[in-house]
């Protein structure tokens, strides 16, 4: 596996083994002084599934596209270990004129992978997500939550070592948000990607996280980090066990302390 870094190649090399991104003391301010992120360390372990939940604000999105490397720290580093990278919004962003197909393919057509082997894994992701049968539609012919099916394909679609989604199930409705963690989880239980995952919904992130980093209003420190130890995959009625209804009122204490 390559190493490299969003910020310089030496801060790579203070990677452990397991650790697939790892943030240590990042401080972000924005140009227009804004702060939003004060000396933030987090390490995400291969295999982990890191939800991070804060106040409106705090500097989750910020966080995460310096994950990305969309973003550079005004103090600190982000180192990561793969280059295998995927990436989720709240918007599914999918291409108008493209099928969903098209859609699917066109990460795997950046890399310039090879038609057949573009074919098979799209074909797979589009099936992994419950679309297949759609593959010729447009977007504008599917509903939000297929949308976001296939916006969740088409990262699929390039088997990312590490995907990263900022909020991307907070446009639907509650019970295609239920449907899509459903979804999504056994797509971690199946695949064992590691991920990074931005919500305002506690409960959504008990559901789907090993770990829950609950962070301070802005700038935004962690102020938690909690172990999650349900087995994967989970079953919808997990919500009504009593651990799991424990774990959402300690975060949400958590929570409502830190803002
Ligand atoms: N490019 C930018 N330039 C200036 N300020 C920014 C920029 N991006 C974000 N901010 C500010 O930084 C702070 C953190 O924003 P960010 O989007 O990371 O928070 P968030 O926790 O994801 O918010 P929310 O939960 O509401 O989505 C906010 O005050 C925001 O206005």
């Amino acid at each position: 596996m390559k190493l490299y870094d969003t910020v310089n190649d030496v801060d790579a090399r203070h990677l452990t083994k397991d650790v697939v991104a790892s943030v240590s003391g990042v401080t972000k301010r924005f140009d227009s002084g804004t702060r939003a992120l004060d000396r933030v360390d987090l390490d995400v372990r291969t295999g982990d599934f890191v939800a991070v939940v804060g106040p409106s604000g705090c500097g989750k999105s910020t966080l995460l596209r310096m994950v990305a490397g969309l973003e550079k720290p005004t103090d600190g580093s982000v180192a990561l270990a793969t280059e295998s990278v995927g990436f989720i919004f709240q918007e599914p962003t999918l291409l108008a004129w493209r099928s969903v197909r098209g859609n699917v393919e066109v990460c795997a057509e950046i890399a310039r992978l090879p038609r057949g082997e573009r074919r098979r894994r799209a074909q797979a992701a589009i099936d992994a997500v419950g679309l297949t049968g759609f593959e010729s539609q447009l977007p504008r012919m599917l509903s939000g939550g297929m949308k976001m099916r296939a916006s969740l394909a088409r990262a699929l679609t390039s088997e990312p070592e590490l995907l990263l989604l900022d909020e991307p199930f907070g446009a639907l409705d509650e019970m295609t948000r239920l449907d899509m963690q459903s979804e999504l989880q056994r797509l971690y239980a199946e695949r064992r990607f590691t991920a990074m995952f931005i919500t305002h919904s506690v409960s959504e992130a008990v559901f789907l996280a090993n770990r829950v980093i609950v962070m301070s209003a802005r700038p935004g420190r962690i102020v938690a980090d909690i172990a999650i130890d349900f087995a994967h995959p989970r079953h919808p009625d997990l919500r009504y066990d009593r651990r799991f209804t424990d774990h959402v009122a300690e975060i949400s204490e958590t929570l409502r302390g830190a803002r």
